[in-house]
């Protein structure tokens, strides 16, 4: 068990090694018991072969503790039935499929009776949806779509992975709002490269260059640190490229 002060979850020196190749020479993360962590990094930092080591779907070493246990040696059926739910990069919605069709393939054996209370109350226009065909969504109601299939099973984290990437801003704003009212209820892991999406919604901050954690802290003093963001970033922290999320 966690107690209110640990992390939920604990990465210590993780490292995975993929097609001969060092990628992840040493990671280090924490995510608290509540509220949004992002993790950062210039494209190919490692950022998502982070992710893919917390959930076991690559081979690692180091430390992986999810809520008082250790679980680098754990299958990733094992993690996810602890309670980690992962909203991937490309979202994952079946476009022929209707959102509510979307939402029980979700549903999971021996999680308990899906919460879709919960998933209705964050997202009520999911429900107004239900019979309307998820390829016919906005990006940003596909990403409601994701993100509620992770609130669905009683999960104790979300790992969303780059949810704005390739998105217009205005529907970046959409999917702020989503991950928002999410972070109300579990406590969520944001891998990000938008900088105004993190200064809102995120309280502490990851940050990995060349396979290794080179910053960890408050994102607001990250962030108030353009020096910092440039040299660990490549970008101003008031960069315009960067702030669609406050529009
Ligand atoms: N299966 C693989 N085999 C070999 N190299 C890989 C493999 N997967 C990723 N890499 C390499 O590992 C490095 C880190 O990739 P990763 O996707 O984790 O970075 P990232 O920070 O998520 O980048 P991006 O922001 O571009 O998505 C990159 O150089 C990538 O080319």
């Amino acid at each position: 068990m966690t107690t209110a002060s640990e992390p939920l979850l604990s990465v210590r020196g993780l490292r995975v090694v993929l097609g001969g190749r060092h990628i992840l020479h040493g990671v280090d993360l924490d995510v608290a018991p509540a509220g949004v962590t992002a993790l950062l990094g210039r494209n190919g930092a490692g950022k998502t072969t982070t992710v893919r080591g917390v959930l076991g779907l690559v081979p690692r070493t180091g430390s992986v503790r999810f809520a008082g246990t250790e679980t680098v040696r754990l299958a990733t059926h094992d993690l996810v039935r602890r309670g980690i739910g992962y909203a991937p990069e490309d979202r994952g919605v079946f476009a022929g499929l209707t959102v509510a069709e979307n939402l029980r393939l979700a549903e999971r054996p021996g999680a308990g009776t899906p919460d879709y209370p919960l998933v209705h109350e964050l997202f009520p226009e999911l429900k107004a949806r239900a019979r309307q065909s998820a390829g016919t969504l906005s990006g940003g109601q596909q990403q409601m779509v994701a993100i509620a299939r992770t609130l669905l099973n009683g999960n104790r984290l979300i790992i969303a992975d780059e949810p704005t990437k390739g998105l217009a801003p205005r529907v970046v704003t959409e999917v702020a709002l989503v991950l928002e009212r999410a972070a109300r209820a579990v406590p969520v892991l944001l891998v990000e490269q938008n900088l105004a999406l993190v200064r809102r919604l995120a309280d502490s901050c990851v940050v990995l260059a060349d396979g290794r954690t080179a910053h960890r802290g408050p994102a607001a003093d990250l962030l108030a640190d353009t020096g910092a963001t440039r040299r660990l970033l490549g970008v101003g922290s008031n960069s315009p490229a960067h702030e669609e999320a406050d529009a």
